[in-house]
């Protein structure tokens, strides 16, 4: 109902007004608690355009050629990727770190399949908001720059 709708909404926006993005000591823009978070929290849902797994590859081609680099894609599974390289939230700007403080969960939501990032430890003010990116390991290697001590050197 419009009711509970809205107040989920609110409570979703007054959650990101927790966040703020800002320049990376990782790379480029990452994502900051601007308040403190607490292990087992809501963070941030990983909002943009629901696409299929085959556009997906052809819209990564054209944004390699495009020179964009990495894009904003987040596959959910193997038919359904997200693209928030258009339309998306701040969650676009959380980068990976080899020892995250957050992970990133497919769940079910009102029938579609979504990604929410979860709070796995305390998170100060100021911190950066980081995930393990799980990337599949690909021949052409991207050095990890998360500065964990147990880094795993890659990202893929
Ligand atoms: N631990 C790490 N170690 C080393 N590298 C890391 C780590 N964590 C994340 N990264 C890097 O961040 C990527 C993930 N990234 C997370 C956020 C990122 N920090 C950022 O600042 O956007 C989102 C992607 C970065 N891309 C930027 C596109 C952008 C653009 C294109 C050209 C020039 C400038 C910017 C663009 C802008 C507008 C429209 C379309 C594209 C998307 C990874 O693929 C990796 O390259």
């Amino acid at each position: 109902s419009g009711g509970s709708d809205l107040l989920r909404f609110n409570q979703l926006e007054s959650r990101t007004k927790r966040l703020r993005f800002s320049k990376s000591a990782i790379h480029d823009w990452g994502l900051f608690a601007s308040e403190p978070i607490y292990q087992g929290e809501f963070v941030i849902e990983y909002i943009g355009e629901r696409i299929r797994s085959q556009l997906a590859d052809l819209r990564e081609e054209q944004y390699e050629r495009e020179g964009i680099g990495s894009s904003y894609l987040f596959r959910v599974d193997d038919e359904i990727v997200i693209d928030a390289t258009k339309c998306g939230n701040v969650a676009r700007f959380v980068n990976h770190s080899c020892e995250p403080n957050c992970i990133a969960k497919t769940i079910v939501a009102d029938g579609t399949k979504r990604i929410v990032i979860y709070a796995s430890h305390d998170i100060q003010v100021g911190e950066e908001v980081t995930y393990d990116y799980k990337f599949p390991p690909e021949d052409v290697k991207i050095p990890c720059l998360c500065g964990a001590v147990n880094c795993r050197g890659y990202l893929n």
